[in-house]
């Protein structure tokens, strides 16, 4: 459904810093409309610093994302309006029930109380989530955190969907779900970018990558162009640098 209009995800410049530490180092990204896009990085790379400025989570030190042409800080209701975030977990507001999180987040949403008690019953239930009653968020296992949180991404039906590692602990049944689930929305035309260490399941499921490290764009482009021909792991350790156990490392074990 690429439609090769205005891109769904515009990042030019994007700078954090945290005081001496450089998070991320000037990244400039489509995500074309339509898209299903894989952020792959190492550990500290910068994929939640970059995804969270991305999303009006966190400010820039200088840059500027737009979400379907909206400036996410100079337009940020038009931007919000259009964006489902799933955000790392320390974001939630997790002293609530999955029914009173999902409650919430369509109210701040301007959603009328049935459309978000329809819609949530069916998220819960798509999930698997609806046995779990009014059992409090914080008590959810990490794997219902990450479906909750995406519930509270889709809620209101946005165009574009950020999230950060959704297929992080979750079970492999779940996973599958989730990519089901990210698949159909992608082909009735919304858009994915989401960041992760799995290779298998970007590969799976990707139409384009990037792989940031240290915090800049090493590789970009659609799936086949980053992977020209090899597994998207080998290409992942060659552009990261990764290091290659000798043998001689930790003879005390
Ligand atoms: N609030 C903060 N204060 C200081 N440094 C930070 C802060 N947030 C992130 N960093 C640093 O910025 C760098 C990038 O972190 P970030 O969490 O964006 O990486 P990541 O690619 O998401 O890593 P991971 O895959 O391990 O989740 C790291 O060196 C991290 O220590």
């Amino acid at each position: 459904m690429l439609d090769g209009t205005v891109p769904a995800l515009k990042l030019r410049g994007l700078v954090k810093r945290f005081d001496a530490k450089l998070a991320v180092g000037g990244v400039d990204l489509d995500v074309p409309t339509g898209s299903f896009y894989g952020l792959l990085g190492p550990n500290g790379a910068g994929k939640t610093t970059c995804l969270s400025m991305a999303v009006g989570l966190l400010r820039p030190s200088q840059g500027r994302a737009y979400v379907l042409g909206h400036d996410v800080w100079a337009d940020p209701v038009e931007a919000k309006r259009r964006l489902g975030v799933l955000p790392d977990s320390v974001r939630m507001f997790d002293r609530l029930s999955g029914p009173e999180l999902l409650a919430y987040q369509g109210l701040l949403r301007g959603m009328p109380p049935d459309l978000i008690e329809t819609r949530a019953g069916e998220l819960l239930d798509v999930l698997g989530l609806a046995d779990a009653g009014r059992t409090l968020v914080v008590d959810y296992s990490a794997g219902m955190k990450k479906k909750i949180g995406l519930a509270c991404a889709l809620l209101h039906a946005p165009r574009l969907l950020v999230l950060d590692e959704p297929f992080e602990s979750v079970d492999p049944v779940a996973g599958s779900l989730i990519r089901d689930i990210l698949h159909r929305y992608v082909e009735t035309g919304g858009t994915v970018i989401f960041s992760s260490h799995v290779m298998e399941v970007v590969e799976k499921i990707c139409t384009h990558v990037a792989i940031l490290a240290d915090g800049r764009i090493k590789a970009v482009g659609t799936l086949n162009e980053v992977r020209a021909g090899r597994d998207l792991e080998d290409v992942f350790v060659e552009v990261v640098g990764g290091r290659v156990a000798t043998g001689e490392e930790l003879t005390w074990l």
